[in-house]
């Protein structure tokens, strides 16, 4: 970026840096647990055609909302381009993700720090764990857009120097020939594809980025070439996280230990907890603790700071700091009462947030684009491109659906 230039944009290395940190968050942790059915290289070729479908509903937001003013969310363009019933469903489809994630972030990381804490020297429980760490969010949200955007960059930058540390030193101890065709035990099926679907809503939930889009745009002042290189470099970064991560787990803890996790919550404390016992070396069980401290709280952050502009939007509540007090009880308060009274939702948390993630992240900008057409076109046919990637991504979203409801009533097979 040259700085003489008063009117140049950020670089889109920036941007790509904003998308990934929410994109790769909790959704991460529950990939391996719930990918060792269909084992890695099944989850590899999942992972890449979730990828491309979560990308192409966010370039086809963004194309529409490029012809609204900056700043123009979801609300916007739904009140503009949709049935008002549609605007309704796809408000609630919102605040349900981002509460749910909440909960999920909340959930999954009180181990950790529960655990990290004690070590330290602080007798603190899960309950009270959980609450420490929500109250500094929740101030960090309430100080403002500001220091939020300050303290998620700094996070993203900590949490891609550890992965990559953590990476160089956990690849060594990869078992290739595991990665491929993994030693079964007597009582684990042989066969991977039949536990294919079922990992569907956690890979979309785990690409979700969505609500951060309108931001992005306003950042590039509506410069699409920048938006969508953003766009793809950021998921695309994403994407390569995953697949490392996913050999670094793979290959690490064998595919019968997986059940095991899964019955202790499938949370990030149980999966850190079977690496541990898998890695000899000190240092790199420090790392990893570390980097999942980072992870976590990177999208915690991403996701609460949405929550809390959707809930101060809707019920009208004033930006002074009483009302960001207000604002901030209502967007912590539920999600950390849930999680102490139900503390093993984590994976199931993450399926949810896949499947209503569904409605907004794919279906309402497929019909957005499908609506802006007659509107913004002045007359052109629609491109067939166009129309593919709408079906595309119609068709991924119906396949998440039936997939979930699939394993909800157990007629496809887990793990
Ligand atoms: N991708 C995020 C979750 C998320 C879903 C949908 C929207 C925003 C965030 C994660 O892995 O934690």
């Amino acid at each position: 970026m040259a700085p003489s230039k008063k009117a140049s944009l950020p670089s889109s290395a920036w941007g790509a840096m904003i998308i990934c940190g929410t994109v790769a968050g909790a959704g991460m942790f529950t990939l391996p647990v719930v990918m060792a059915g269909a084992w890695y290289s099944w989850s590899v070729v999942m992972l890449v055609i979730s990828w491309f479908c979560m990308l192409l509903s966010g370039l086809l937001f963004m194309k529409v909302s490029l012809n609204f003013p900056l700043g123009a969310g979801y609300d916007t363009l739904t009140q503009a381009l949709t049935p008002k019933w549609w605007g309704r469903l796809n408000g609630l489809s919102i605040t349900f993700v981002l509460g749910i994630l909440t909960y999920a972030y909340i959930s999954a990381s009180g181990p950790v720090y529960q655990q990290s804490l004690n070590t330290l020297g602080f007798a603190l429980n899960g309950a009270e764990a959980k609450g420490l760490l929500t109250a500094v969010v929740a101030l960090v949200v309430w100080l403002g857009t500001k220091g939020v955007s300050r303290f998620i960059t700094f996070c993203l930058v900590a949490k891609l120097l550890l992965f990559f540390m953590l990476f160089g030193g956990l690849i060594h101890h990869v078992d290739l020939s595991q990665l491929l065709t993994p030693r079964e035990s007597s009582q684990h099926p042989t066969a991977y594809w039949p536990f294919l679907l079922a990992v569907v809503p956690f890979c979309l939930a785990s690409f979700g980025f969505h609500g951060n889009i309108t931001g992005l745009i306003s950042y590039y002042q509506g410069n699409e070439r920048k938006v969508k290189q953003a766009l793809i470099g950021g998921t695309l970064f994403a994407l390569v996280i995953y697949l490392f991560w996913l050999t670094c787990t793979m290959g690490n803890i064998p595919r019968q230990d997986f059940p095991e996790i899964s019955r202790q919550g499938g949370d990030i404390h149980a999966l850190i907890q079977a690496m541990h016992d898998r890695i000899s070396q000190k240092s790199l069980g420090l790392l990893l603790d570390i980097f999942s401290h980072f992870a976590v709280i990177c999208s915690f952050l991403g996701v609460t700071v949405g929550l809390f502009d959707f809930i101060a939007d809707k019920l009208g509540f004033e930006n002074s700091k009483a009302g960001r007090a207000k604002t901030a009880l209502i967007t912590f308060c539920p999600p950390l009462i849930a999680s102490i009274l139900f503390p093993q939702g984590f994976l199931m948390a993450i399926g949810y947030a896949g499947l209503f993630a569904t409605f907004w992240a794919l279906f309402t900008p497929a019909l957005l684009a499908w609506n802006a057409h007659p509107r913004f076109a002045q007359g052109k046919p629609r491109r067939v491109s166009d129309k593919a990637a709408i079906l595309l991504v119609l068709v991924f979203g119906l396949v998440n659906i039936v997939a979930w409801a699939g394993s909800q009533l157990h007629l496809i097979p887990l793990f």
